[in-house]
């Protein structure tokens, strides 16, 4: 039995490249392509059972919302995920046991152990930032993945008992300093001819530290995203972030 997938977003740059993996996939076959003005009803007509949301921050929720009314899968790869949108949908999804959902910032396997290194060394340096490089077609800044990068240091500097990183600047041009991304200094750099990139750089006495992730290529999404198609089969609720359904 192949799992059926629709993919939501199928004529954006990530939709057509999800939809070739998923065709050249031995165990999935594509049972709908749903751009924005088509109809989400032809989800259920084709009995997707698994759906794919690259789309757009402003739209994934609606999508959402009709998958989980009709109990169908969700692989979302959409950014724009901060606590408000994760409470709605933990909300819709505690009316409907068993049925999962896997958000993950980043589908990219190097991205993820980059931002599991992150988490390593936040607790050892007392300054950090982040810098995140994407194409000038993004609609969203920060990253996703940046805002994930800082959630999850931020987090680990307050374990360790880290205060605010220290910043003895006085005057500034408004945005040279960034954007406070939960108390970490994120800037976003939008060049063509980027795909998708990020530094965290940390520092301490006499020393840096940084890590760098490049994708260079859509394809570098692809097998963590079907990973993430097979794995949503056994899940049941949300699940935020592909590590949590890899073996790290
Ligand atoms: N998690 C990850 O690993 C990755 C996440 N992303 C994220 O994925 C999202 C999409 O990125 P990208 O493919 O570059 O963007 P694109 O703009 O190329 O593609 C988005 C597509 O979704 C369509 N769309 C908009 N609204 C809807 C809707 N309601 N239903 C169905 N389709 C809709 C758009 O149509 P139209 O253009 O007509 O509006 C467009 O074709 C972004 O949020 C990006 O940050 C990107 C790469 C990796
Ligand atoms: O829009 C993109 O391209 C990407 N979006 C995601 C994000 O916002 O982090 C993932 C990756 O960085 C590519």
């Amino acid at each position: 039995m192949t799992i059926r997938v629709g993919v939501l977003g199928a004529r954006g740059r990530m939709g057509a490249e999800v939809c070739r993996a998923v065709e050249a996939a031995p165990d999935m076959e594509v049972v709908a392509k749903v751009d924005a003005g088509d109809e989400l009803s032809d989800l259920t007509e084709v009995g997707a059972e698994v759906v794919v949301d690259f789309t757009h921050p402003d739209a994934v929720m609606d999508n959402l919302r009709f998958c989980v009314e009709h109990g169908i899968r969700a692989v979302v790869g959409t950014s724009g995920f901060g606590d408000d949108k994760v409470a709605t949908l933990r909300g819709w999804l505690a009316d409907k046991p068993g049925l999962g959902v896997l958000i993950a910032p980043n589908f990219a396997l190097g991205a993820v152990l980059s931002m599991k290194f992150a988490q390593i060394a936040a607790r050892y340096y007392d300054t950090v930032e982040i810098i995140e490089l994407h194409h000038n077609r993004k609609a969203d800044a920060p990253s996703g993945t940046a805002a994930h990068t800082a959630r999850l240091v931020s987090e680990a500097r307050a374990a360790a008992g880290l205060g605010p990183v220290p910043d003895a600047t006085t005057s500034e041009v408004d945005g040279a300093r960034g954007a406070s991304v939960d108390d970490v200094r994120v800037h976003s750099v939008r060049l063509s001819g980027l795909v998708a990139h990020q530094e965290v750089l940390f520092g301490g006495s006499g020393e840096t530290l940084t890590l760098r992730h490049d994708s260079l290529d859509r394809t570098s999404f692809m097998p963590g995203v079907l990973h993430g198609v097979r794995a949503v089969l056994d899940l049941s609720g949300l699940v935020v972030g592909l590590e949590n359904v890899l073996e790290l």
